[in-house]
């Protein structure tokens, strides 16, 4: 992935103020964002989605300009086609998996219906393991059930590049090592970009061919994951 993050944002809460200020040049399909709790990890990513709107800088991927400031250019986030999966997976409740998947193709306020079936949807039910609670409720899944159907409303979009807010966090720790290599297993065989923010190093030695450290809002430096490890 072509990646080319420049972006400079203050944002105010009462008398508190946090500065990000992040520089980031990568030609790696496999980018992680490092850090600890309140390091601007989050802002980084809804910056990439367009949920949030620097003050000044751009951002670039694959040659595509999503925002520029001093061209006034600021895509909208559907227009960027970039998969975001948050950390909490953000799941309906009121939908079942299959409909919740769906939603990843639908453009309208109509929620899919659950009679309703599309190829696409039905080929990620089946990749993922889906097939067999495909009508029941989040509720009733367990966190790694709920994981691969937030990443199959992702991917069914066919997005550019996924962007991944701790994807494993919500996850205990005996899943999280599984839903790592299936994670890192899906990326490989859709060769599909990826940017991953973390605070665990086991997520900077999975997917970090390219890693940045970020602190109070500022990048401590660029290192490859090799270095990284050595320096761990
Ligand atoms: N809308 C906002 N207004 C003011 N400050 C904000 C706003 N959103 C986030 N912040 C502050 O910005 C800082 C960075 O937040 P961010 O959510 O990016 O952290 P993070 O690195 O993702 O942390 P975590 O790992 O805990 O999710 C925090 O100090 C937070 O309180």
């Amino acid at each position: 992935m072509q990646l080319d993050i420049d972006i400079y944002k203050t944002l105010h809460a009462g008398t508190r103020s946090f500065t990000l200020n992040v520089q980031l040049q990568s030609g790696s399909q496999r980018n992680v964002i490092y850090g600890p709790s309140g390091a601007g990890k989050s802002l980084t990513l809804k910056a990439i989605a367009g949920l949030l709107t620097p003050e000044r800088g751009h951002i670039r991927i694959n040659g595509q300009t999503f925002f520029d400031h001093s061209a006034s250019l600021n895509l909208a986030p559907q227009a960027r086609r970039v998969g975001y999966l948050f950390q909490d997976y953000a799941l309906f409740p009121h939908l079942n998996v299959r409909q919740n998947i769906a939603f990843g193709l639908s453009h309208g306020w109509l929620n899919p219906r659950a009679r309703d079936r599309h190829d696409k949807v039905e080929y990620w039910v089946r990749t993922f393991g889906l097939a067999a609670m495909a009508h029941q409720l989040p509720d009733d899944l367990s966190g790694g059930q709920r994981q691969r159907v937030a990443l199959a409303r992702t991917i069914v979009a066919e997005p550019q590049a996924l962007l991944l807010d701790e994807p494993f966090a919500a996850l205990d720790p005996s899943l999280r090592n599984t839903m790592r290599r299936e994670l890192s297993d899906l990326q490989q065989l859709l060769q599909i970009p990826m940017v991953l923010i973390t605070h665990d190093p086991l997520d900077v030695q999975t997917f970090g061919d390219h890693v940045v450290e970020l602190r109070d809002g500022y990048l401590d430096r660029q290192v490859t994951a090799s270095c990284h490890q050595k320096t761990n």
